[in-house]
């Protein structure tokens, strides 16, 4: 499909954010092409803003990883159309060592996300099944969790807990509201965090969680 004649998008909008070689625009634009080509039958992302799917979905994704430069082993919870977790497979695919897993439960997402991978030849590995589920098992090392658009932070922590409590952070891309939704995690969780503004969503965040440990419920804040 060509690009959208009413928008400036493609790779350019990640110059601010990242230095990426030849190989990698290549990489995410094979990935573009492919959410373009899917998007009719599978919906991966909100049709609104597939005009716009360089800076929307490519270089919001594209954020994390000078938030968390060393990190080489990726857990993106909840990947849908591969936001962030295809991205961060394209962008880290030169990097020795690396590797990117998704946890999907949707069948015909997960279809999606292991197609995409091939294509581009992304160190990704997709596992189907619910979080807990797979979690529950999970011995792998991790250097950073993700999730985007998946749940409100207090159900994240309680998906993410077997990950951080092995000391692994985790970072959770937030919109507007991220201020009410700390209040309530903190009912339940005590919280070492860090809020990143987001560089794409003006009113966002991405906020990394260095700890989280479950309150007992005799210690509630008042
Ligand atoms: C709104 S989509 C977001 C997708 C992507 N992260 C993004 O930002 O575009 C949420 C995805 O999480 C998946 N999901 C929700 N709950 C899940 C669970 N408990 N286990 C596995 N996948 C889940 C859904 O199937 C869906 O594809």
């Amino acid at each position: 499909m060509p690009p959208d004649k009413r928008s400036s998008d493609g790779p350019e909008v990640l110059r601010p954010i990242l230095d990426v070689s030849r190989e990698t625009v290549d990489r995410l634009t094979v990935l573009v092409e492919l959410v373009r080509k899917w998007q009719p039958a599978e919906n991966l992302v909100a049709p609104s803003t597939l005009p716009d799917i360089w800076r929307r979905h490519v270089a919001d994704s594209a954020q994390l990883v000078p938030l968390f430069p060393s990190a080489r082993r990726w857990l993106d919870l909840g990947s849908g159309g591969g936001f962030p977790g295809l991205v961060l497979g394209c962008l880290l695919a030169d990097r020795p060592g690396a590797a990117v897993h998704l946890v999907e439960s949707n069948g015909r997402k997960c279809a999606f996300l292991r197609r995409a991978a091939a294509a581009t030849g992304s160190p990704v590995t997709v596992h189907q099944g619910r979080i807990k589920s797979i979690l529950a098992g999970w011995d792998t090392p991790i250097d950073c969790l993700t999730a985007r658009a998946l749940a409100p932070l207090d159900r994240l922590l309680d998906l993410s807990e077997p990950i951080l409590a092995a000391g692994a952070p985790a970072a959770f891309f937030k919109g507007a509201d991220f201020v009410r939704e700390i209040d309530e995690a903190t009912q339940s969780w005590d919280l070492d965090l860090v809020e990143h503004k987001s560089r794409i969503d003006d009113r966002g965040v991405i906020l990394e969680i260095r700890q989280a440990l479950r309150r007992d419920a005799g210690e509630r804040p008042a």
